[in-house]
């Protein structure tokens, strides 16, 4: 095997073939699945939670590279993809609604996220907005129209933790600090859509280094309605969400 030309995520720069844009979901077993629904898919490199393979649309190369969960191991995997060449980023994920019309298997779109997350602040100060890429944007926006999802675009409250920073209670404690009680209702009221915990960091380190980046995400949890998703609808819901980042991959190569 070749000698990685980065810290983590153990991949060359002969590896890119050029690709400049990257998927990068958050669990490392979505990254097989994406590059299957490509052509001429290839397993690149597994490390820590970076599971790396790349694949072609449009006879142009496209990485997909798993982020793990949270803004650190996210920052990792997009400085080292930059460094790589790759200049578009889109993420998809999987999320907990919070607005009661919206409904489990949905599909949203992130146009940017609140940054309740603590990587983001290692790239821009709290007053730089975590906005994603406008024509990323576009390309999921058409892309989840086209495949007939029920769609939502708005703002995600991005958190770095999935317990207390989306104000769960149902935790070995019991307990939230006092900076997220009733958090969860000033983001409803705010139009917030959802949780999710990556896209602070994403859209930050993003829009503030001049590279793109969008996010979609299917709703595997109403948080107004039920705390544990359903295996099936899980898998169902994933699937959508992962044929609409495909596909708009399709339209920005
Ligand atoms: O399904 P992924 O992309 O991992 O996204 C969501 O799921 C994880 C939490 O279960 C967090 O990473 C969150 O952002
Ligand atoms: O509620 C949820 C569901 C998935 N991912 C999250 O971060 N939160």
């Amino acid at each position: 095997m070749a000698q990685s030309d980065v810290f983590h995520l153990g991949l060359t720069n002969a590896d890119m073939q050029g690709a400049t844009l990257a998927i990068v979901p958050g669990d490392p077993e979505r990254v097989k699945k994406i590059a299957m629904l490509m052509d001429n898919p290839v397993h690149l490199a597994s490390h820590r939670e970076f599971t790396s393979w790349r694949a072609q649309v449009n006879g142009k190369s496209v990485i997909v590279c798993s982020t793990g969960i949270g803004g650190p191991s996210t920052s990792i995997a997009v400085e080292e993809l930059a460094q790589l060449g790759i200049r578009t980023f889109l993420r998809v994920g999987t999320t907990g609604a919070i607005q009661p019309h919206i409904n489990v298997g949905d599909v949203l779109v992130t146009t940017g996220s609140v940054r309740l997350d603590g990587a983001s602040l290692h790239f821009a100060p709290m007053e730089f907005p975590a906005v994603a890429d406008f024509e990323c944007t576009t390309a999921l926006v058409s892309a989840a129209r086209e495949s007939g999802a029920e769609l939502h675009v708005g703002i995600t409250a991005s958190s770095d933790t999935f317990y207390p920073g989306q104000e769960r209670y149902d935790t070995f404690s019991g307990r939230v600090v006092r900076r997220f009680q009733h958090s969860m209702e000033e983001w409803q009221q705010m139009g917030v859509m959802n949780y999710e915990m990556e896209s602070a960091t994403l859209l930050t380190m993003c829009a503030s280094q001049g590279l793109r980046a969008g996010m979609v995400a299917g709703v595997i949890v109403n948080r107004t309605q039920q705390e544990i998703p359903d295996a099936d609808m899980m898998k169902q819901t994933e699937s959508h969400a992962v044929k609409i980042v495909v596909e708009a991959a399709r339209r920005l190569v």
